[in-house]
């Protein structure tokens, strides 16, 4: 992985992106320019905006104005050539609740327009690899946090796409399942494809991404190579305080009745 500027047509550009809900500003005119091929981070604290941009971006949300493309197709005007183009992990994914892990995947490579041999194949690899094959029969429903995301991760990947939107992928998901989809998903960046996933939690940031995007009070404060982001900070969390502001401020000394030894 190299950290130089790319030259090639971006996998996504997002182009003065607003959203408003009510009296809330959730996205402030987000522009973006993700490189093809990188692992992309979107960071930043909570109510930032990274769920609804990541909703406006995969065509989830209608954006008040603004404009996304992706490989050069338009979310919003060319839906089509862009659904076969991505894939979405979104958050508080809706799954087929009453097909079994099996099934559900079975029908999505269907829908996907997969032929029917080629979808149950994929299924079942992506069930193996993701450590789900024992409970290919289980019902979607039945599922616990963790497992849910990674058969929402199998739909996402099963048509192979260009780009794949995750939005924190790793919540709820055990350490070993961690690790087999980060070996996925590196394995699925280095054939070209970029994947791009929102996250709080920056070493897991720091240690999987090449490419950083910080956000905050619903605008871009940073983007760019993991290097360049990072700047002279020590780490990407301590550059993080520092874009967003939170260097200083109260950390809890005003709660003074809190703990034992103020009983
Ligand atoms: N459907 C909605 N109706 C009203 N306000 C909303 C809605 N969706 C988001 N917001 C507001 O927009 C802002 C951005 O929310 P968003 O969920 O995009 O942030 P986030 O960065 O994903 O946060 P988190 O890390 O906590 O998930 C927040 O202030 C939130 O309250």
């Amino acid at each position: 992985m190299t950290d130089d500027i790319p030259t090639g047509a971006p996998a996504v550009r997002v182009e003065g992106l607003w959203k408003r809900f009510g009296e809330q500003v959730a996205v402030a005119g987000v522009d973006l320019e993700l490189p093809a091929g990188r692992f992309v981070g979107l960071v930043g604290p909570n109510g930032a905006g990274k769920t609804t941009t990541l909703s406006m971006v995969t065509g989830l949300l209608r954006p008040d104005s603004g404009r996304v493309l992706i490989g050069g197709a338009d979310v919003w005007t060319d839906p089509a050539a862009v659904k076969s183009r991505i894939g979405v992990l979104p958050e508080g994914l809706r799954l087929f609740e009453r097909l079994s892990g099996r099934e559900l995947l079975g029908y999505m490579g269907r829908l996907r327009g997969l032929p029917g041999a080629e979808a149950d194949k994929r299924a079942g690899q992506l069930l193996d690899v993701l450590d789900l094959a024992g409970a290919r029969h289980k019902l979607v429903v039945d599922y616990s946090t963790g497992m849910r995301k990674k058969i929402g991760l199998a739909a996402a990947l099963l048509h192979n796409p260009e780009v794949l939107f995750l939005d924190e992928p790793f919540e709820g998901v055990d350490p070993v399942s961690a690790q087999t989809i980060r070996q996925v998903l590196e394995r699925y960046t280095a054939s070209g494809a970029t994947v791009v996933f929102s996250s709080h939690v920056m070493e897991l940031v720091e240690s999987l991404c090449d490419w950083v995007a910080v956000m905050s009070a619903g605008r871009i404060r940073a983007q760019g190579p993991l290097a360049e982001v990072r700047g002279a900070a020590a780490s990407l969390q301590d550059s993080f305080l520092e874009l967003v502001g939170a260097h200083g401020r109260d950390a809890g000394q005003s709660l003074d009745w809190l703990g034992g030894a103020a009983r």
